[in-house]
């Protein structure tokens, strides 16, 4: 019987020229990430995109998802590496689309040793399926093919992925120039996972490292035994200091200021404190609340504005995790640089003074007089960290940094100013580490009550 949707007529030349239907594959997902990502209209970090995936992404099954993410995420950490290979076969600039799509083929080539052969058809594949692209179809062939043929040793030998500007000048201040190239190259290397274990707990295999934490090999993490029981949670060595730095929190009431998802509310009520755990956000809360769950700690959850809250008394002691550029994790978030910008930044330094002064002003009722804060971020910015401390030390004559020894704290890692600085080019021979800033503030005593 005949096709009544088909006319009878042979189909005309257009028709001929219609794009193949291209299942969802990783690499679409991939490339539609980037896309997102590094869309000047965008800004938006890879959770944040995740949050509405694109199509060619929310396409795929959760295997084909875990692995466009992580192609997507390689290929942002060697981006300036790749555009130094393509740069000399391309005559002008591609739409930013076929860009990606070229970046991705590179890293996969060079950087995961994948067959040029299945990577370049995929990518010409890719386009031949798109009606607006599939004219670049043999540009992107010809490209490849020669990107493919990049002499042995070439690709090693490109430099590291460079900061942007806003954070590379400031660094560069800071650090020097042999220590932002040696941060550089350590966040090509990506991040493994580190545990937290609750106390005597042995935790999956894993090589313990010198400040406590378990690295584990890059395994499920669901699938890993003690999971269900709630033994440990994951949270960067970097991560797990600065509750540390409050030292025996046993029976002491401790408000967790900025508190969500709640690796630092487990590690207090883990140790036997009586926590209180803030934070303005639901759904990061709501993130927390799972984490108690699983582990079976306790703490009370309190969704507010830390700079407007007031509890009914005065708390022992006070960890303000403040939000920050998140700078010091790019090795595990390497769309951050993409997403953030330096005006930015300017908010969130304001944001932190504002909560330092909260905490440190005893009539604020946050933290009784004799009490410890300890103070962190996850920036490699002297501005989210030291910087930070130094003026909250000006502005507070009352507060004094209190240096603290932890097991294990390479002694170069404390800085002059009393606090604790961590660097992802630190402990290379383990892997690296986030980037952190900590320091414990005391309230004196005696000073409180004029100071108030
Ligand atoms: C660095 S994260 C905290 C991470 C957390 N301490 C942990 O270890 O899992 C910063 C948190 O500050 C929260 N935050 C930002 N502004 C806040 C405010 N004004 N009051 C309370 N929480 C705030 C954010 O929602 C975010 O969860």
């Amino acid at each position: 019987m005949a096709d009544s949707r088909k006319p009878d007529s042979k189909p005309a030349p257009a028709r001929r020229a219609k794009a193949a239907v291209i299942p969802p594959s990783p690499r679409g997902g991939a490339v539609a990430l980037l896309d997102a990502v590094l869309s000047p209209d965008t800004g938006a970090s890879l959770p944040e995109v995740l949050t509405a995936p694109p199509a060619a992404f929310a396409a795929l099954d959760p295997a084909g998802c875990a692995r466009a993410q992580r192609l997507a995420l390689t290929t942002l950490r060697h981006l300036d590496r790749a555009d130094a290979i393509l740069s000399p076969h391309l005559r002008k600039a591609p739409p930013p689309h076929v860009k990606n799509l070229l970046r991705l083929a590179v890293v996969e080539m060079l950087h995961e040793g994948a067959a040029a052969y299945g990577v370049v058809n995929s990518a010409v594949g890719a386009l031949r399926g798109d009606r607006r692209l599939q004219a670049m179809a043999g540009m992107v062939n010809a490209v490849l093919r020669r990107a493919s043929e990049t002499p042995d040793g070439t690709w090693a030998a490109l430099p590291p992925q460079r900061l942007p500007q806003w954070l590379r000048q400031p660094m560069v201040h800071h650090y020097g120039r042999a220590v932002v190239g040696a941060i550089e190259a350590a966040h090509m290397e990506g991040a493994a996972t580190d545990l937290t274990l609750r106390p005597g707990v042995a935790g999956p295999d894993g090589v313990t490292l010198p400040t406590g934490s378990l690295r584990v090999a890059g395994a499920q993490i669901s699938a890993l035994p003690g999971y269900d029981a709630g033994d440990w949670w994951v949270q960067d060595a970097a991560s797990a200091l600065p509750a540390r730095m409050l030292g025996d929190v046993a029976g002491l009431r401790v408000l967790d200021l900025c508190a969500a998802p709640g690796g630092k509310t487990m590690q207090l009520a883990a140790a036997g404190a009586q926590v209180t755990a803030l934070d303005l956000s639901g759904p990061r809360l709501a993130r927390l609340r799972d984490n108690l769950a699983r582990t079976g700690l306790e703490a009370e959850i309190v969704t507010a504005d830390a700079l407007h809250w007031l509890p009914d008394a005065p708390f022992d002691a006070v960890l303000l995790d403040a939000p920050c550029s998140a700078s010091g994790t790019i090795r595990r978030h390497p769309d951050l640089p993409f997403a953030k910008a330096a005006g930015d930044l300017a908010a969130l330094t304001a944001l932190q003074a504002r909560l330092l002064d909260r905490v440190l002003t005893p009539s604020a009722g946050l933290l009784r007089p004799g009490g410890v804060a300890v103070y962190c971020t996850c920036s490699l910015l002297a501005a989210e960290g030291e910087d930070q401390a130094r003026a909250a030390l000006d502005r507070h004559p009352h507060v004094v940094a209190q240096p603290v020894t932890l097991p294990g704290l390479p002694e170069d890692w404390r800085t002059a100013d009393g606090g604790i600085r961590t660097r992802p080019d630190y402990w290379p021979e383990l892997g690296g580490i986030d980037g952190f800033y900590m320091v414990a503030l005391r309230i004196g005593a005696e000073t409180a009550a004029a100071a108030g």
